[in-house]
Order: C-alpha cells, then structure tokens, then sequence
C-alpha cells in the first residue's frame, strides 16, 4: 500500500520575507520510516513546522490524510524546551494525553497506567518526581520521547531527537523509533548523522532549501547530493 500520509505540492515557505523552503514535491508514504538531513539552515525544521501546521506555505499546498493535525505529533527540538519550567517529569508526559483527557481534568487509571508504561519503556520510571530543570540532556530527551508516546499518534515528526544525548541514549531511542516504525507508523525525523540515518532509515529527504533527492537513502546519500545540498546552502548557486 502506498497511502500518502503527508503530499507537499510544489510547497515554499518564508521567513522574513526569505523563502526558507523552495518548491519542495513529493510524498510520506504511510508506515515509512523517513530521514530528512542537509546543512544548518536547510529548512529542515521549518518543513516540519509546516507539517504541524504551525506555519504555512507562502506557495503550494500541503495536504495532511485525514487533514492537518490528524493523528500527527511532534517532537521538538530539545533547544525549545523551557527546562526552567517548574514541572515534574510525570507531568510533562502527562500532556502527551491532554488530546485526549484535555488539561485539567484529572487523569483515571488508564492514562496513569499509560503514562507509567511510557516512563518505564524509556527509562524514566525512577525519575517520574523529578523537576525537569534537574534532568541531564539524555534523560531529558526520554522524557520526551514518552511524551510523543502519550499522543498515540499515526504519524510522528522527531526534528533532531539525538541531538545532545550520548550514544547509550540514541541506541535506547533509536530502538523506540524501530518499534514505532513495526507497528506501522509513519515516522519522519530531521537528523545530521549520516551513519545513523544508513543504518536505521530506509527513506531520506535530502534539503538545501529545495529538495535536492527524496528516495531510497543509498541514492539519496550519494557524495554528489550532499556536495551539491552543501555549495547551495552556502550560496554558491545563486
Ligand atoms: N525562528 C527562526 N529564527 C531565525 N531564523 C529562522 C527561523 N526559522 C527559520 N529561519 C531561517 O530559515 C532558514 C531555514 O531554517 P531552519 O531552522 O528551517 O533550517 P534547518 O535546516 O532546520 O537548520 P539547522 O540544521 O541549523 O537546525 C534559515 O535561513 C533560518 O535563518
């Protein structure tokens, strides 16, 4: 089955008045697992604020199976997570269930049971009391990550999980990430990590502000494209 779960048509998007992402086409086939790379400021980031619908193309159209926000949800970059926030890290897992159980209604059994499995499978179980101003970048990332869980989302957006966290905890995550992948979920993940996106993403989109290869990751990873996504991030072709 080839669902398009996520279809950019011909999509640019700006910012001040810079168009950050240029006329990008192509699809996220559901149950894909999906790696987007390319140099600092490729717009990776702003194509997955697109996605989520948080900004929205200046041309082109994006188009969300089920429409925009359905069954989708994302993991941000840790950088634009306010750690000085007085919140426990059970408490931010638990928001991965305000979809479901809105804000200040009180959790049941259930979605307690939900929240402690998360934790557990991350890791966490130990930490559930722990402000997340005390958390190491690692642990702070799996934290998140049990957070994503709680959205029991169809399709998951992870814009550089490994960011900051060492190798133990990217084996860990990247493990979620395979488990996600088996139960047929759509997961697309912006990355710098070539190596780790070989071995672990079968897909990959490879941006310079335009999509430069969007395919299988040998023919994407090739020394040409990323030669290429590199002299055009540094304006060599304008
Ligand atoms: N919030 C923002 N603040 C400043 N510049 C931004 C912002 N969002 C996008 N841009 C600009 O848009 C372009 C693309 O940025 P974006 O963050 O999407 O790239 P990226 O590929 O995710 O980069 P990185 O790998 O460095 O995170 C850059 O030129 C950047 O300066």
């Amino acid at each position: 089955m080839t669902e398009a779960v996520i279809e950019l048509d011909q999509v640019s998007i700006s910012w001040r008045e810079r168009l950050a992402v240029r006329d990008i086409s192509g699809a996220f086939v559901r149950g894909t697992l999906t790696a987007i790379v390319g140099p600092n400021g490729a717009g990776k980031s702003t194509l997955v604020k697109a996605i989520m619908g948080l900004v929205s193309p200046v041309r082109g159209r994006i188009r969300i199976a089920g429409g925009q926000g359905a069954h989708m949800a994302c993991l941000p970059q840790i950088v634009e997570i306010d750690r000085s926030f007085p919140v426990t890290v059970y408490d931010l897992v638990a928001m991965g269930a305000w979809g479901r159980v809105g804000a200040w209604r009180a959790f049941d059994r259930l979605e307690h049971d939900r929240i402690e499995a998360a934790l557990e499978l991350v890791g966490m179980a130990d930490f559930s009391r722990r402000i997340i101003g005390t958390l190491s970048g690692g642990q702070l990332q799996r934290a998140l990550f049990a957070r994503l869980m709680l959205h029991e989302a169809d399709t998951l957006l992870l814009d550089e999980p490994f960011a900051a966290v060492d190798r133990a905890t990217t084996d860990d995550l990247m493990a979620l990430i395979h488990d996600w992948h088996d139960e047929g979920r759509t997961v697309i993940a912006v990355l710098h990590d070539l190596d780790l996106v070989r071995t672990h993403f079968p897909q990959t989109l490879v941006m310079a502000g335009q999509a430069v290869a969007w395919c299988e990751t040998a023919q994407a990873l090739t020394p040409e494209n990323l030669h290429l996504a590199r002299h055009i991030c540094a304006g060599d072709y304008l």
